[in-house]
C-alpha cells in the first residue's frame, strides 16, 4: 500500500516537473515581465475574488438576521452594501476573464512559434517523420501537427484555468476554514451515556466529505487520463488520413480508390468512437457521483446544525452562514472532485507536448556520424548509407566529382540512388563517413514541391519572387519549354494540382535555370518529359552549372540520359555478407557507354 503511495507521488512530482518544464521557458522569455505582470495581476483578482466572497457571506448573516428579526432599516443598508458586493464581484470576474484570455493568447503564440521555430530548424521535421517510421515503437511523436496546433492550446488553457482554479481553491480554504471553525461552535453527542464535545466540528465534516469525494472521484476517474490520451491520437489520425484523400484525390478516383479509403477512413473514424465510448462510460460514471457529491453538500451542513438551529443555540442568519461557509470549505476542498475531468485532458495533452519537447531536444543534441567539410569539388570518403531501421545500403563508398564534371548515377529500382543524394544534401541522418561538398548547390528531387498561389512565387520557391525581374521569371520559364505559362505570373492556382507531372518537372528545372547553382544533383527530373524536351532540357542544365564553374550529378534510368553526361556510377547488388554488410556497392570505373549501355 505504502509503496503504491510513494509511487503515486513520485509519478505526481513528475508531472509537475513536466508542466513546470513546458511552462517555464515563457515567463523566463523576452517576453517575461509583461507575462510576469499579467499572471500576478491574475493571482491578485483572484485573492481580490475570494476577499469579495469572504464580504458575501459576513452579508449573509447581517441580512438574514434582519429578515428573522423584521429590521426593515437594516434590510434596505444590507440592500445596498449587496449592491456593492456584486459590482466588486462581476468588475473583478470581468477582469479576471479578460486578462486570463490575454495572457492565455500571448503565451500560446509565444508557445507555438518557438516550437514552430525548432521544429522547422535543422529539418527536424523531416527527421522526426524518419524516425517515427524507423521505430514502431511508439517513442516517437505522431501527429506533430496536432501537437503544434490543438496540444498547445489546450496546454496554455487548461494550465491557466487549473492553476488559478487550484490558487482560487487554496485562498478560500484558507479564509473559510476559520470562519467555519468560528461559526460551526461545538457539536456535542451523546453515546453509551457519555457526552462528547468536537471542536470546530463542520470544518472536520467539510474536510471528512471532501477527502471521501476525492478518494472516489480519483478512483472512478483514473481511466479517463489514458482514454483521454488515446482520444486525442485518434482524432488526430482521422484528420490526418482525411487530408491526404485530400492531397491524393486525383490519385485515388483515378484507381476508384474510393472504397479502400472509405474503409481506411471508417476504420480510423470506428477507433475514434470506439474509445470515445469508452470514455462517455467513464464520464458519466465520474458525473454520476459528483453530481450526487455536489447535491449532498447543500442539504448536508443543515442536517448537522439543523439541531442546534432549532434547539435555539443560534439565529437564521447564523445558520445561513454555516451552510455558505461550509459550501466555501467543501467547493475547495473538492476542487480535484470538480475538474477531474479538465485534469484528465490537461494531463494527456502535456504526456503528448512533452514527448515531443523530448524528441526534438533528443534530435538537437544528436551526434551527426557524417563529417561534412566545404570544398571545392564533392568528394567522399569511406562513406556509409544505411536505411532508417539500420539495413546498410551503401558501404566504403569513395567518391569524387570536379568541377566540368557530369556524371550520371544509375542502379536497380530501390537500390538506393536518391538516398544517396540525400546524404549529399546532409538530410539523410543514417549516414556515416567524410563528406566534402561545395556551396552554391541545387538538389532536384523526384517529385518536385509546388506550392500553392501566385506562380511566380512558385517559380521562385523558396527565394521570395521579388529577387527576380519580371524579365528574368519569363526568360526561365521560356528557357524551360514552358511559354504557356509565360502571361500567367500573377496567377494563383493549386499549381500541385492543374499542373501535369512533365509541366512540374519543367517548372522545378525554370527554378533552376532562374537561380543559376553551380552544382546540380538531378534526381528523375525529365522522367515525365519526351526525348526532344529531355536532350533541351539537359543541355541548358549542363550549360547552366558548368558555365558557373561546378558540376551535375544525375539519376536516369533511361539510357539516352547517358549523352549528356561523361561519367558513369552504378550501383550494383553485393552478395550476401560482402564488406560492410550493404546490399549495393558503387561501381565507379564505368564510363559512359551512350545510349545503347
Ligand atoms: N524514409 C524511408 N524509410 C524507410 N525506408 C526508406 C525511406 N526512404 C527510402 N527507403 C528505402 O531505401 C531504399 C532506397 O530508396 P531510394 O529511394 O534511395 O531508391 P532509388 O534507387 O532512388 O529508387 P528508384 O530508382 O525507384 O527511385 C528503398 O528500399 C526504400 O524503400
Amino acid at each position: 500500500m505504502s509503496s503504491s503511495v510513494t509511487a503515486r507521488a513520485s509519478t505526481f512530482i513528475q508531472v509537475l516537473r513536466r508542466v513546470f518544464s513546458l511552462a517555464a521557458p515563457y515567463f523566463r522569455s523576452e517576453e517575461k515581465w509583461r507575462a510576469r505582470a499579467m499572471l500576478l495581476a491574475i493571482v491578485a483578482l483572484n485573492l481580490f475574488y475570494v476577499y469579495v466572497a469572504v464580504l458575501g457571506n459576513q452579508w449573509y448573516g447581517r441580512f438574514y438576521d434582519a429578515l428573522q428579526n423584521k429590521d426593515v432599516t437594516t434590510f434596505w443598508r444590507e440592500v445596498r452594501v449587496f449592491g456593492w458586493i456584486a459590482f466588486f464581484n462581476i468588475a473583478v470576474q470581468v477582469l479576471k476573464f479578460y486578462i486570463t484570455q490575454l495572457l492565455q493568447l500571448r503565451w500560446r503564440t509565444w508557445m507555438t512559434r518557438s516550437y514552430l521555430s525548432r521544429w522547422m530548424a535543422d529539418r527536424t521535421f523531416y527527421h522526426l517523420e524518419l524516425a517515427r517510421y524507423a521505430n514502431k515503437d511508439g517513442h516517437t511523436p505522431d501527429n506533430p501537427d496536432q501537437r503544434l496546433q490543438e496540444d498547445m492550446q489546450i496546454f496554455t488553457s487548461s494550465t491557466m484555468t487549473l492553476s488559478m482554479g487550484l490558487l482560487n481553491a487554496v485562498v478560500t480554504l484558507l479564509s473559510f476554514i476559520g470562519l467555519l471553525w468560528g461559526l460551526s461552535g461545538n457539536f456535542s453527542f451523546t453515546f453509551s451515556g457519555t457526552t462528547y464535545q468536537i471542536v470546530g466540528a463542520m470544518v472536520w465534516l467539510a474536510l471528512g466529505y471532501s477527502i471521501v469525494g476525492t478518494v472516489v472521484t480519483h478512483f472512478i476517474g483514473r481511466p479517463l487520463i489514458g482514454l483521454n490520451f488515446k482520444q486525442q491520437r485518434y482524432e488526430a489520425d482521422f484528420r490526418h488520413h482525411l487530408v491526404r484523400v485530400r492531397e491524393y484525390s486525383e490519385a485515388i478516383a483515378l484507381d476508384h480508390g474510393e472504397k479502400v479509403e472509405r474503409g481506411q477512413l471508417d476504420l480510423r473514424f470506428g477507433d475514434v468512437l470506439r474509445n470515445y465510448l469508452l470514455l462517455i462510460k467513464q464520464q458519466k460514471n465520474l458525473v454520476t457521483f459528483t453530481s450526487f457529491f455536489g447535491q449532498a453538500a447543500v442539504i448536508f451542513p443543515f442536517l448537522v446544525a439543523a439541531q442546534q438551529y432549532f434547539g435555539g443555540a443560534f439565529q437564521l442568519g447564523h445558520l445561513m452562514q454555516i451552510g455558505s461557509a461550509f459550501g466555501k470549505v467543501q467547493e475547495s476542498l473538492s476542487w480535484f472532485v470538480d475538474n477531474y475531468d479538465s485534469v484528465a485532458v490537461w494531463r494527456a495533452t502535456t504526456d503528448r507536448l512533452t514527448s515531443f519537447e523530448d524528441s526534438m531536444t533528443a534530435h538537437a543534441s544528436r551526434d551527426d556520424a557524417l563529417q561534412r567539410a566545404p570544398s571545392e569539388m564533392l568528394q567522399t570518403d569511406d562513406l556509409a548509407v544505411a536505411l532508417p531501421n539500420g539495413t546498410p545500403l551503401l558501404a566504403g563508398a569513395a567518391l569524387a566529382v570536379k568541377p566540368g564534371d557530369s556524371v550520371l548515377l544509375q542502379g536497380p529500382s530501390g537500390s538506393g540512388k536518391s538516398t544517396l543524394f540525400r546524404s549529399f544534401a546532409g538530410i539523410w541522418p543514417f549516414s556515416k563517413g567524410k563528406l566534402q561538398v561545395p556551396d552554391n548547390v541545387a538538389f532536384m528531387p523526384q517529385r518536385p514541391y509546388v506550392p500553392d498561389g501566385k506562380l511566380r512565387d512558385a517559380l521562385t520557391y523558396p527565394n521570395p519572387a521579388s529577387n527576380f525581374s519580371d524579365d528574368q521569371l519569363r526568360q526561365a520559364l521560356t528557357d524551360a519549354l514552358l511559354p504557356d505559362l509565360v502571361s500567367r505570373l500573377d496567377d494563383s492556382d493549386a499549381w500541385s494540382q492543374k499542373l501535369s507531372g512533365g509541366e512540374q518537372q519543367r517548372l522545378a528545372i525554370a527554378r533552376v535555370l532562374l537561380k543559376k547553382p553551380a552544382w546540380l544533383f538531378a534526381d528523375e527530373i525529365t522522367s515525365a518529359l519526351d526525348a526532344q524536351a529531355e536532350s533541351v532540357l539537359y543541355k541548358r542544365l549542363a550549360a547552366t552549372v558548368h558555365a558557373a564553374g561546378g558540376a551535375m550529378v544525375s539519376i536516369a534510368h533511361r539510357a539516352a540520359v547517358g549523352d549528356f553526361h561523361n561519367q558513369r556510377w552504378t550501383l550494383v547488388p553485393q552478395e550476401d555478407g560482402a564488406a560492410g554488410g550493404a546490399r549495393y556497392r558503387l561501381n565507379t570505373s564505368a564510363g559512359v557507354q551512350p545510349a545503347a549501355a
